[in-house]
């Protein structure tokens, strides 16, 4: 298998810790609809697989029942706990954050993770609430003092809801996670992020290559494929890094795996960023949350 061990770099965040800028995600592929007491072996090898390639940024979270998978992968892995970057993310049992992550930490088998997610602003009443966000920021911003978590942040987040938690809040987010690709460029929010020093992680970051093809973008993909020896997806890896946004990916194949890693042995010039950005730009696509944010919108 190519690529074993292909380092992957860090990107710096605004409190003082580095995070891995290729994750592996363990929630689209593998999450449960059915009793999280029943381990998923595959899901449990196809991490142990992603952590042995190299993949040491890994992604979960408590509503895809695939945490007891994810530490038993991390377990087995023999990696050292301080080598790896955790994240998990809360959002059913917001109402009690720090019992919420006890439990994830329980079912990690972890006595603290890297990164603690609100995973969508879309909860409390009235939903997304500046009170209710600024309730359950100050809850995140304990468990980081009590050292359960080195980062705190957030995912799905627009400006206004940055805003409201950024008004009471004493430690800003370090990140935002969301679903980012050529297909959904948030301009607006990553230039609210640049300002306000809050890193990007980018989900579906794979999506103009899979989900959304065919469309604009097929033959810039596959002139920059060309180029590179690499495949379209890699190059949409690519366009997040080269763009200092960390993407999160998945497979349970270990040969698409490994040849993700490829995206670590080349770099995207200006112009074909641009490219891509101005191809992207005609055509607007959203995979996931699309019954929160409205269908034209391309926030
Ligand atoms: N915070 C949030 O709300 C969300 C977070 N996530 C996180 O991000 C992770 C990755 O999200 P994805 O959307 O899965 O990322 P992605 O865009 O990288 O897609 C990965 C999927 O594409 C498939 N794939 C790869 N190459 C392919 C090809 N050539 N043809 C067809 N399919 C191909 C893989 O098998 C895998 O199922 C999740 O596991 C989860 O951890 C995902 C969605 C929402
Ligand atoms: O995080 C990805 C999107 C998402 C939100 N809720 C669920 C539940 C199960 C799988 C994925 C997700």
């Amino acid at each position: 298998m190519a690529n074993i061990h292909t380092p992957i770099p860090n990107l710096k965040l605004n409190d003082g810790n580095s995070i891995p800028m290729l994750g592996y995600g363990t929630g689209t592929a593998w999450y449960k609809t059915g009793d999280e007491s029943q381990l998923d072996q595959a899901c449990v090898d196809a991490t142990k697989t992603a952590i042995g390639l190299g993949y040491y940024h890994l992604d979960g979270a408590e509503v895809y029942k695939t945490e007891p998978e994810l530490g038993k992968a991390i377990k087995e892995s023999g990696v050292e706990r301080s080598k790896l970057f955790v994240t998990t993310k809360v959002l059913p049992n917001i109402a009690d954050i720090p019992a919420a992550l006890n439990t994830s930490l329980k079912k990690l088998q972890l006595e603290y993770v890297d990164l603690y997610l609100i995973h969508a602003p879309f909860f409390g009443s009235p939903e997304e609430s500046p009170e209710a966000l600024q309730k359950a920021w100050k809850a995140m911003e304990e468990v980081k003092e009590a050292g359960l978590t080195r980062s705190i942040g957030v995912s799905n987040f627009l400006p206004q809801h940055l805003d409201a938690i950024i008004k009471t809040a004493r430690i800003p987010p370090a990140i935002n996670q969301i679903e980012f690709h050529a297909y959904l460029q948030h301009r607006e929010l990553l230039q609210y992020h640049k300002e306000k020093g809050i890193a990007t992680e980018a989900y579906g970051p794979l999506t103009p290559a899979t989900k959304a093809s065919p469309g604009p973008l097929d033959n810039v993909l596959a002139g920059l494929s060309k180029k590179y020896a690499v495949s379209p997806g890699e190059i949409c890896l690519r366009y997040c890094i080269d763009q200092d946004i960390v993407p999160i990916t998945t497979s349970s194949k270990e040969q698409r795996l490994s040849d993700y890693l490829r995206a670590m042995t080349f770099k995207l010039t200006p112009r074909e960023v641009n490219d891509l950005n101005e191809a992207g730009s005609q055509k607007h696509f959203r995979g996931f949350w699309n019954h929160k944010f409205a269908d034209n919108d391309r926030r």
